[in-house]
């Protein structure tokens, strides 16, 4: 599919939907959600976030990753299954199986979180850092607002609906960093890869590549295609909980890193940047009443946002 399809000009949906009381362009904001729901994710441009904010948390990524291993044992993910919170380091996170994963990941949730607080770097050490992620995550959380705004009006739910269950922010921002490696390494899914076959479990995933190349997504028809897209457009799907509230209606968009398609028998390094929107805490994951007719079956048990983040962390750690 030409990758021109998917991509949307956020300012333009933005004013179209959110300015006008009384609904914008549908037609818009309806072709956002069927080209995720079918390809399994959308590339937007000028989500209206500082580009210049989003090289540099790229540059902090780099930062980050570029310190000694006993450095980042001091901000290390424990081995226990909380939400993801701090430096997971390569190999640490099983995605997709049991494959061995190329990559390495930082972590961290909303600012004042006394339940899960986050595990910085010292401060001597990346100066700045914090309060940078700090304002980014915010930043960040704008944005998704928008979206779920032009989404409650794609979706043809009553605006407030979505964004209502996200109030809470309880959201998490991962940077990630995958080596150098040989591609013969990668050649066996089985044994290794990148980041392997899988969906995301928040309600929608805001993310950015470097221009390195190899993700790829799972459309309706099961074909894969590489995502390419520029380092400050936001490609955009759904996770399983849009997927568990609508009752199956809208699905959550599969996805994996793999090899670049280009490379020869090395590939090179790879950075990213993912903001993981996730229910409130305290809000159920079950199938939402407007999505499911009397006489429709549940797909989905009405659990807490809570425990099923957890159950699924369990899975990865
Ligand atoms: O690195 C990427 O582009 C994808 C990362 C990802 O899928 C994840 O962290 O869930
Ligand atoms: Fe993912």
């Amino acid at each position: 599919m030409d990758q021109e399809l998917h991509t949307f000009d956020f300012s333009e949906l933005r004013t179209s939907v959110l300015n006008d009381e009384n609904g914008g362009d549908f037609n818009l904001s309806q072709r956002l959600v069927t080209t995720m729901n079918t390809e399994g994710f959308v590339v937007l441009r000028n989500t209206g976030l500082d580009e210049s904010m989003i090289m540099q948390a790229f540059f902090w990524g780099e930062a980050l990753f570029k310190l000694d291993d006993i450095t980042k044992k001091y901000f290390q993910h424990g081995p226990s299954p909380l939400p993801h919170r701090g430096y997971s380091a390569i190999g640490q996170e099983r995605s997709g199986g049991n494959a061995f994963n190329h990559k390495e990941s930082y972590d961290l949730g909303p600012k004042h979180d006394d339940l899960y607080p986050n595990l910085w770097p010292p401060e001597t050490t990346l100066q700045g850092f914090r309060s940078f992620m700090e304002e980014f995550f915010d930043k960040l959380y704008s944005v998704q607002v928008s979206l779920l705004g032009v989404l409650e009006d794609g979706i043809k739910v009553p605006r407030g609906t979505f964004c209502s269950m996200h109030s809470k922010a309880q959201n998490e921002l991962r940077l990630l960093h995958y080596p150098d490696v040989k591609t013969g390494i990668l050649r066996d899914p089985r044994k290794a890869v990148r980041f392997g076959d899988h969906t995301d479990f928040g309600t929608i995933t805001i993310l950015f590549q470097d221009p390195a190349g190899g993700l790829e997504f799972q459309s309706t028809t099961s074909a894969w295609q590489e995502v390419l897209s520029g380092p400050t457009d936001a490609v955009v799907m759904f996770g399983d909980t849009f997927q568990r509230w609508t009752n199956g209606k809208l699905r959550a968009g599969p996805h994996r890193v793999r090899a670049p398609s280009q490379a020869g028998d090395f590939t090179g390094e790879r950075y990213a940047i993912a903001y993981f929107c996730k229910a409130n805490r305290d809000q159920s994951v079950g199938v939402l009443p407007e999505f499911k007719s009397y006489t429709e079956e549940s797909k989905y048990a009405n659990i807490k946002a809570e425990e099923y983040n957890q159950t699924r962390m369990q899975g990865l750690y």
